[in-house]
């Protein structure tokens, strides 16, 4: 973004995003910006804070220097954002006066605008992000993932994470209007230039819908028949529910959140597809009738979409991860019991950790002696990207930037 007059209100909104994350611990997705803020200042304040949190490391790698010692969170973070502007190449006056004010404006920060104005004049000329490292992933991502795919895959999705991720779309069987994009192998169309994404063709139509190309490929591996009976345990907000119903599935959309299953209701309407919704806990509901096959998305870590929740890193600890792993069996062993004999459930997580992906599925294995797993064969994937137990790992790093995802299709014998 330039700097200009009409940004400021952004600005500062951004930098009140900023302050919750890092200093509240609050999540991206909970923090409320200001009444009154414009529908484009919204966006843009939240754009803003989202660069700044995925270049944070390397925007207090130019400010470090500056700096004698840390100051008042709040006037960090008027200084973050400024650097990212000038990395983004805005220019130096404006992004200055306008750090400046805002600095004025704020109780806990107008004694320091002084400091704002000296540390802003004296950036480097050009402030360049991408010259320097990447930003690293916390420890307890980092560690497991070095030990599972090895120091140069991790150095490679921290690359990726460090850039803005692409929006991928799922176009529906018989689309007529399609954005302009790259059609992956998969079939998930890169967006060539999103903008808006409800100005594209195709939009209000419902021909489509955003998905990125990592998480429409567990209902790709799924091989869905017309007619079946299929249940999709975890469900919100829709985009595997939308591909079941599209493939002429009878779906079952079951989820414990209500407002997160109004959002499946929403896309399914967009799309005039159609499903059976049930707002209940996976742990506690009964099946009236066994399916032909189960897709449990499952709660967990979501460590593999750190490119697009840039905020993760510094509000989570890894201390959910064993409460995680210990949700997500206790849901595989109960949708099991819904499948019916000749039936085939596939497991999928969007984490990167091994514990929520191929160590879960090796003690499922272990738990249920009749349980087998079936590689997938889908002439577009990559032999690589299958395990040696026959799951699929996806990789942020793969096809220029995906979800992390772990997918295994898993048969009752
Ligand atoms: C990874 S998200 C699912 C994403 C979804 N499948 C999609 O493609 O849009 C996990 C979902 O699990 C739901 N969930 C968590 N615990 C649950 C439980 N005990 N029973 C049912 N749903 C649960 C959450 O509300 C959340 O919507």
């Amino acid at each position: 973004m330039k700097a200009g007059s009409d940004s400021v209100t952004a600005r500062s909104a951004a930098v009140g995003v900023l302050n919750a994350v890092l200093g509240d611990g609050q999540m991206l997705s909970q923090v409320i910006l200001p009444d009154g803020l414009s529908g484009p200042d919204r966006a843009r304040a939240e754009r803003l804070a989202v660069q700044v949190l995925r270049q944070l490391d390397r925007i207090d790698r130019v400010l470090r220097p500056l700096l004698r010692k840390a100051p008042p969170l709040a006037v960090l973070n008027i200084l973050r954002l400024a650097v990212w502007e000038r990395a983004d190449g805005a220019a130096a006056h404006g992004v200055v006066n306008e750090a400046v004010a805002l600095a004025r404006r704020g109780k806990r920060t107008t004694h320091l605008s002084g400091l704002v104005n000296a540390v802003l004049r004296a950036l480097p000329e050009p402030v360049d992000l991408a010259a320097l490292p990447a930003p690293q992933m916390p420890r307890w991502i980092r560690q497991p993932l070095v030990h599972a795919y090895g120091r140069d895959a991790v150095v490679a999705i921290e690359a990726v994470q460090a850039q803005v991720p692409p929006v991928d779309v799922t176009p529906k069987a018989g689309a007529v209007a399609l954005p302009e994009g790259e059609v992956l192998p998969s079939g998930s169309i890169r967006l060539a230039s999103p903008g808006q994404i409800t100005q594209l063709p195709g939009y209000d139509s419902g021909d489509w819908w955003v998905q990125d190309a990592a998480a429409a490929m567990a209902v790709r591996l799924m091989g869905v028949q017309k007619g079946e009976a299929v249940l999709d345990v975890c469900a919100a907000p829709g985009g595997k529910t939308l591909q079941l119903a599209d493939a002429g599935a009878r779906v079952t959309a079951l989820d414990i959140s209500a407002p997160r299953m109004a959002r499946v209701a929403e896309n399914l309407s967009r799309t005039g597809l159609t499903a059976d919704l049930v707002v209940a806990d996976a742990l506690h509901w009964e099946a009236e009738a066994q399916f032909d096959a189960i897709l449990l998305d499952a709660p967990c870590s979501a460590t593999g979409t750190l490119r697009r929740h840039p905020d993760l890193p510094f509000i989570k600890d890894g201390s959910e991860v064993a409460g995680l792993v210990a949700l997500q069996a206790a849901l595989l062993d109960r949708a099991l019991g819904w499948l019916k004999p000749s039936g085939r459930l596939v497991y999928c997580t969007c984490s990167l950790l091994a514990a929520e992906g191929e160590d879960q599925l090796a003690a499922a294995l272990l738990r249920h002696p009749g349980l087998a797993v079936v590689p997938p064969a889908l002439p577009w994937l990559p032999p690589e990207w299958v395990t040696a137990q026959g799951g699929v790992r996806l990789r942020p790093d793969y096809w220029g930037g995906m979800d992390g995802f772990f997918i295994a299709t898993l048969i009752t014998a």
